[in-house]
């Protein structure tokens, strides 16, 4: 599977949260390779009929209630939770026609051997590691190929998923440490924004302004970085005036563990997602 054409059929099995961002965002792609699909290219299996429904209603998409009710498909997005993952692939692991599929994982933990192991013989597989901003074009997802993946399918995936933000072909062993970084990175942002807005209502301003400032200092940092190429370090130093208020500020947030805490968050987020792989 080297190259998408409007003929091309794409099964999402799972279609909530990742499954309907990733279909959605390839569907609205004006850049290649995405651009070249549309609704009809898709087809969703999920159990729930209200999400169908509204996925129907959405997207115009053709949806089915279990993955053996696909008919046919040359790559299959495996988007389910890990915890559900092996059941399924049980229900089409003797399915002839998912044969030469390129299956393409972005379930955490859950390792190509694993999935290989319960994929029709034949199968190709890319396991991917996506995160929620894809759903406004600002993804950043990695890539890694199988023992079953030609070059050809990996490089597919990698551009597919670079329709949706940034994409890097990685080494497996990285999965789960990339997925504790930006898998679950919005997680921290997101919190982190929220410490900030709780911190600055009680310095005593409302909560509203305090968001909005977090917000717009969150994306306004990230897009200095990005444009300028300038460092991390280099734009936290810039900040900090000797003898300021910054340098007062990260002195009390090193002492209270700041840096302690990212490391016993990155390696926590690792810990499980090997302990989702044994689902
Ligand atoms: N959320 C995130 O930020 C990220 C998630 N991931 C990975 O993405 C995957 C999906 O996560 P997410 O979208 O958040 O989860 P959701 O719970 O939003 O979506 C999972 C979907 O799978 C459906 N489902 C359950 N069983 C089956 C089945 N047997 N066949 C078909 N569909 C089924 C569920 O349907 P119903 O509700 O009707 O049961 C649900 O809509 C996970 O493997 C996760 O590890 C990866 C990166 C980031
Ligand atoms: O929390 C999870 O397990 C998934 C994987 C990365 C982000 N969400």
């Amino acid at each position: 599977m080297a190259k998408l054409s409007q003929d091309t059929r794409i099964a999402l099995i799972g279609g909530g949260k990742m499954g309907e961002a990733i279909m959605g965002g390839w569907i609205a792609s004006d850049e290649a390779p995405a651009s070249v699909l549309s609704a009809a290219n898709f087809i969703v299996a999920n159990p729930g009929l209200p999400r169908r429904e509204y996925l129907e209603r959405t997207y115009g998409v053709a949806c089915v209630e279990q993955a053996t009710d696909i008919d046919a498909a040359d790559i299959v997005v495996l988007a389910v939770k890990p915890q559900v993952m092996m059941g399924m692939l049980e229900t089409i692991a003797n399915e002839a026609r998912f044969g030469e599929c390129l299956f393409v994982s972005i379930a955490a933990g859950m390792t190509t051997e694993r999935l290989l192991g319960a994929l029709p013989p034949g199968a190709h597989l890319v396991r991917t590691m996506p995160n929620t901003p894809l759903l406004v074009g600002a993804g950043a997802t990695t890539v890694c190929g199988s023992s079953s993946a030609s070059v050809e399918d990996v490089e597919l995936v990698r551009a597919l998923f670079s329709c949706l933000g940034a994409a890097f072909v990685i080494e497996e062993a990285d999965m789960d440490a990339t997925g504790a970084i930006s898998g679950s990175g919005p997680a921290y942002v997101a919190a982190m924004i929220e410490a900030l807005t709780a911190a600055g209502a009680r310095e005593g301003l409302s909560a509203d302004l305090a968001e909005r400032l977090a917000v717009q200092t969150v994306y306004g940092t990230a897009e200095l970085i990005r444009k300028t190429g300038q460092t991390p370090e280099q734009t936290r130093l810039a900040v900090c005036s000797p003898g300021g208020s910054t340098l007062a500020a990260l002195a009390a947030m090193g002492e209270a563990g700041l840096s302690r805490a990212y490391e016993a968050g990155v390696a926590a987020a690792v810990q499980r997602s090997k302990e989702l792989g044994a689902c």
